[in-house]
């Protein structure tokens, strides 16, 4: 088998993908799976009062030390505070006021009974139960305190930052935008889905199958269509393609054939190659190329060939183009369930389902051109080069997806 190793192909690709340096605002309800692009500081301290976490009566501890169900402690009852209403009117001794989960608790108060440990008085309360200073008691600043650093540059961004931002009372924040990829594939063979099949063509698999993971990685499309297998309009969609686009993926007519015309097309536009082939099954005509700064990955037309080496070198590529360490890939060990016949002289890639250690082939063809055998598969075998025949109870190391 021709060409570098994977890891020899990835660490070119790595060289030749740029990270992305623009900025933009966003909703924080849009943020996940963004990386903040600036330092996120508070500017006030939250909760920004001290309140109540429960539904009771506010007073001060030092008149509850004798209270109990046989004795209680009676205080007159100053006013009714809600969530949301604010008072600043000063609690003294032997007095109370009613207050609810939420609500600013008012100067001299020390803590909150809650208000089945009391008669529920209106007026006056009969409270049974002693509390300890700060018993029910939250701290102003205890989530926050204003000028805190609470989410760092480079951070990815989820639900939970959305709801700190929330918290703080940020709207907008910035991130990285997000890399631009246009997608091309090529045959004279591929219909599109929804047009009739005409004899001797298939339905193009590689648009939707790469789009849709571009997506889920977190690139945006800038176009995603097929190609005719002829070199001029190939070079003019790669020409225009890249106007826009900070990557290009292309797949298929980049091995042997006649009608193998990623090459040409390639050269008319005056990329550079940086490598063609790696020693690796499926996936090894892949084809890499730098277009005045653009890198251009050309994957295979085998969807299975296309569908691993967009894991193995394009994940990474969208990882270091994104600054998100959560796409690099992720190794996984086990023992096979079942026996794989092949032998691999070659390092190969074979699709499997993992769970709780344990690696499961599906029953359908592993090869190259079938993809409806990897439904419900979530991972890739990394079988080295040299293994024979693999049987149940083999050791094994996979990818996942
Ligand atoms: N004489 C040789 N022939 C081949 C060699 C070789 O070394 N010598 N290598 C084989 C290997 S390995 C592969 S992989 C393929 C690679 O071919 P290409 O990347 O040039 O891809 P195509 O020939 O265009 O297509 C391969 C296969 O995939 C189907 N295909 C293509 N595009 C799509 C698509 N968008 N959706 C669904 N299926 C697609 C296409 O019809 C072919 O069946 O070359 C071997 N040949
Ligand atoms: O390398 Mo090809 O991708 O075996 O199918």
């Amino acid at each position: 088998m021709g060409g570098i190793t994977t890891e020899e192909a990835l660490c070119l690709v790595l060289q030749h993908t740029p990270v992305i340096q623009e900025k933009e605002q966003i909703q924080i309800a849009n943020i996940s799976g963004r990386v903040l692009a600036e330092d996120v500081k508070t500017v006030f301290d939250n909760p920004p009062f001290h309140r109540s976490p429960i539904d009771g009566y506010a007073c001060r501890a030092a008149d509850l030390t004798d209270a109990s169900k046989e004795q209680p402690v009676c205080l007159t009852v100053l006013r009714e505070i809600d969530a949301g209403d604010y008072s600043e009117e000063e609690v003294l001794s032997g007095q109370a006021v009613r207050i609810m989960t939420g609500a600013a608790i008012p100067p001299g108060c020390d803590c909150c009974v809650r208000q089945e440990d009391t008669d529920y008085g209106e007026e006056i309360v009969q409270i049974y139960k002693a509390e300890r200073q700060w018993s029910n008691y939250c701290f102003k600043g205890e989530d926050f305190k204003a000028g805190q650093v609470l989410l760092k540059a480079g951070r990815e961004l989820g639900f939970v930052e959305a709801g700190v931002l929330a918290g703080m009372g940020v709207s907008k924040v910035s991130v990285y935008r997000r890399p631009r990829i246009a997608v091309l594939t090529t045959g004279n063979e591929v219909a599109q889905p929804g047009e009739p099949l005409a004899p001797g063509k298939i339905y193009d698999i590689n648009q939707k199958l790469l789009a849709a993971r571009l997506l889920e990685l977190g690139a945006e499309l800038t176009e995603v269509r097929s190609v005719p297998d002829e070199p001029e309009q190939m070079a003019e969609a790669l020409k225009k393609a890249a106007k826009e686009a900070d990557l290009l993926v292309t797949t298929g007519a980049v091995s042997v054939g006649k009608k193998d015309i990623m090459h040409e097309s390639l050269a008319l536009i005056g990329a550079e190659r940086v490598f063609w082939g790696i020693q690796v099954k499926p996936g090894m005509p892949t084809l890499f190329s730098d277009y005045a700064g653009i890198p251009v990955m050309s994957l295979s037309g085998n969807p299975f060939s296309a569908l691993v080496i967009t894991e193995l070198l394009l994940r990474p590529m969208l990882a270091k183009m994104m600054r998100k360490s959560s796409l690099e890939l992720v190794r996984v060990k086990g023992t096979l369930a079942d026996a794989f016949g092949k032998p691999s002289p070659g390092r190969r890639f074979v699709r499997a389902y993992w769970e709780n250690g344990v690696f499961h082939l599906p029953e359908g063809l592993n090869s190259n051109g079938v993809l409806a055998s990897m439904v419900g598969c979530n991972c890739l075998l990394d079988v080295p080069a040299g293994s024979g025949a693999l049987k149940p109870g083999d050791p094994a190391e996979a990818i996942l997806l």
